[in-house]
């Protein structure tokens, strides 16, 4: 696979990030490779572009190459930031995750549709200097391309459950078996670390966002089941990663290009500082995300 390199005229319309076990895509023509810099610091490696089933689609590893950054180093910022400076309108979010329902077994496939923050140290807005901004998250994954993965999801042979809550944990510690339980008792169907706080910001960028969650163990709440350590999730996630890219090719040949729903205008109303509050230097470290709106408000006067 040949590559280019360079940030220049790099454009791509559907994002996929990958999670754990999944640092490459397979697949993808005319490849090449983009660093792209952002106002919030580097993302977690060069966005890797091609195309794949006649799409534009950049491919980014959440950990970077070789895993070297943790749930809590994750420049989830940059990360979202770079995707949507090359156009990106709609992101697909692979991740490994632990089951906390005896129904949702390792292999299994969970779109969940919602998600608990229960981190403590991310920065998880691009609104926290200069501009206040509050965007909704009722409905944090975007029901349109849910629907598309949830079909693709089964015409890959995959078991899937459409629905249910991701809990996302500061980690990298897993959970002690009093937090698992507790976890249990408030009804989520898995737990991850990483989810939160890229969801919000894929909303707050104006980007649709679904996660594919690829189960791995069943966490330590389970009375049979071994509790969670890496080593068994690297085996299931082998086979799981297999599952995935071969999931993610079939979800994008039935993407459109662009995505047209409500996510895309998930900030319009949603800025409340003054157009003529804001510094200079926000406006340009924000333009990408925020430019058209103050721009048309400062217009109406
Ligand atoms: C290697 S197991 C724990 C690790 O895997 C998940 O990451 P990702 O969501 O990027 O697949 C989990 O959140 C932890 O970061
Ligand atoms: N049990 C678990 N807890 C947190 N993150 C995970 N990722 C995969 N399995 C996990």
């Amino acid at each position: 696979m040949s590559r280019r390199s360079g940030a220049g005229q790099a454009r791509a319309d559907i994002g996929i990030i990958g999670g754990s076990g999944l640092y490459e895509m397979e697949g993808l023509t005319q490849v090449r490779e983009a660093r792209i810099k952002t106002p919030f610091g580097d993302p977690s490696g060069p966005v890797i572009l091609g195309q794949l089933e006649g799409r534009r689609v950049a491919f980014l590893a959440r950990h970077g190459q070789g895993h070297r950054f943790s749930p809590s180093t994750i420049n989830y910022r940059a990360n979202i930031y770079a995707l949507k400076a090359i156009g990106v309108s709609q992101v697909l979010s692979v991740s490994a995750v632990g089951s906390m329902r005896e129904t949702i077994q390792p292999g299994h496939v969970v779109l969940p549709d919602q998600f608990l923050d229960w981190t403590k140290r991310r920065a998880s807005t691009f609104f926290d200097a200069d501009v206040v901004a509050h965007v909704g998250l009722a409905e944090p994954v975007c029901g349109r391309l849910g629907q598309i993965v949830e079909q693709a999801t089964r015409s890959v042979g995959a078991v899937a459950h459409r629905g249910g809550s991701y809990l996302c944990i500061e980690g990298p510690q897993f959970s002690t078996k009093a937090e698992s339980h507790l976890y249990r008792s408030w009804h989520v169907s898995v737990i991850g670390m990483t989810n939160m706080p890229e969801a919000k910001l894929a909303r707050e960028a104006e980007l649709c966002y679904a996660t594919i969650a690829l189960v791995t163990d069943y966490d330590c709440w389970h009375e049979t089941e071994e509790a969670v350590q890496v080593e068994a999730i690297l085996t299931v996630l082998r086979q799981n990663v297999l599952l995935a890219k071969r999931l993610l090719r079939e979800v994008v040949g039935q993407l459109e290009e662009k995505a047209v729903c409500g996510c895309q205008q998930a900030l319009k109303g949603a800025i409340i500082t003054a157009p003529e509050a804001i510094p200079a230097a926000a406006r340009t470290r924000l333009h990408l995300l925020i430019g058209r709106y103050i721009e048309a408000k400062k217009g109406r006067g």
